[in-house]
């Protein structure tokens, strides 16, 4: 019934839930707006159940927790959540422009200027993750969203569910991003989300990330040798770039303001932002 919620108290009867957006393990991610304000957002819920029986009720409250305090433009904001009898609502930032994998599925590789925008997007918005402390771990295209202006959200504090399409095989548990410290079981730092965007730069531009073989051991060997070749479209900045992210020893890769200020980076960003403004010119002509 449509009574307005009595004490303020948040619940899912003040929301109207729209399409599914998201189906996984432990849950789905819907579309929703609010009742007063039609305000839209994205609400994922949770099965207690599940969460009990998978052993990962304490990872739920690690997520919420990081991801409750973090205010971005380039990171999903979680809003609020609440619960009742059996599930776990989490009310999360809208991303209007969908899954960041489905796009390079669809375009099999990006631009020089979309991988660098995306780059340096990234890289901001991880460099405020670290300067909080919260070391990511699982950067990879299922993870981030597309918010309105084409701009890059990272969608999803190692709480990543299923969207109804079926996603790479690999995907449960794609290795294609572990740096070496993982893989030889090594302690980790924020390190891996520099070797991870590494691996996301080469995938956007290339179609699939510069690991991947038939078989892991053939992967594993890969990564903890670092060991990898480019097709001859790839240009000398990105080349650069990538060289300096994906290096086997944690401590010499090159830092997120580094990334930021990468001339390669730049010189995409640049001419993103002409484009931009081209449009929108032509747009108001
Ligand atoms: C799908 C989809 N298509 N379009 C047009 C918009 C969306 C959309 N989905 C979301 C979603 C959404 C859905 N599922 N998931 C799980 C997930 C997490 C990270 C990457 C991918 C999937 C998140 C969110 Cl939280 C927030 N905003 C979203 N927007």
């Amino acid at each position: 019934k449509n009574t307005p919620n009595k004490g303020g108290k948040l619940s899912i009867n003040d929301f109207e839930i729209g399409r599914p957006l998201g189906k996984g393990k432990f849950g789905s991610v819907y579309l929703a707006r609010t009742k007063t304000g039609h305000f839209h957002c994205a609400i994922k819920v949770l099965f207690k159940s599940q969460l009990i029986s998978g052993g990962v009720e304490h990872q739920l409250e690690r997520e919420i927790e990081i991801q409750s305090h973090l205010q971005h433009p380039n990171i999903i904001r979680l809003y609020n959540y609440f619960w009742d009898a059996k599930k776990i609502y989490l009310i999360l930032e809208y991303a209007p422009g969908g899954e960041m994998y489905k796009q390079l599925t669809t375009q099999k590789r990006f631009t020089e200027a979309m991988a660098g925008k995306y780059m340096y997007e990234i890289a901001d918005a991880l460099s405020y993750c670290h300067r909080k402390n919260v070391i990511h771990r699982d950067i990879k295209p299922e993870n981030l969203l597309i918010g309105a202006q084409g701009e890059l959200k990272i969608g999803d504090f190692g709480w990543s569910v299923h969207a109804p399409s079926n996603k790479r095989q690999t995907m449960c548990g794609t290795m294609d991003y572990l740096p070496p410290e993982m893989v030889n079981g090594n302690s980790h730092s924020d390190a891996v989300d520099l070797w991870a965007i590494g691996v996301l730069c080469y995938e956007f531009l290339v179609g699939k990330p510069p690991f991947e073989h038939e078989n892991q051991a053939d992967t594993y060997s890969a990564i903890k040798a670092g060991r990898f070749t480019y097709p001859d479209f790839v240009k000398k900045g990105a080349r650069d770039l990538i060289g300096k992210l994906l290096v086997v020893d944690p401590r010499r890769r090159c830092s997120l303001q580094e990334v930021k200020d990468h001339y390669w980076v730049t010189s995409m960003l640049d001419s993103c932002r002409r484009a931009a403004e081209k449009q929108k010119a032509e747009r108001a002509a």
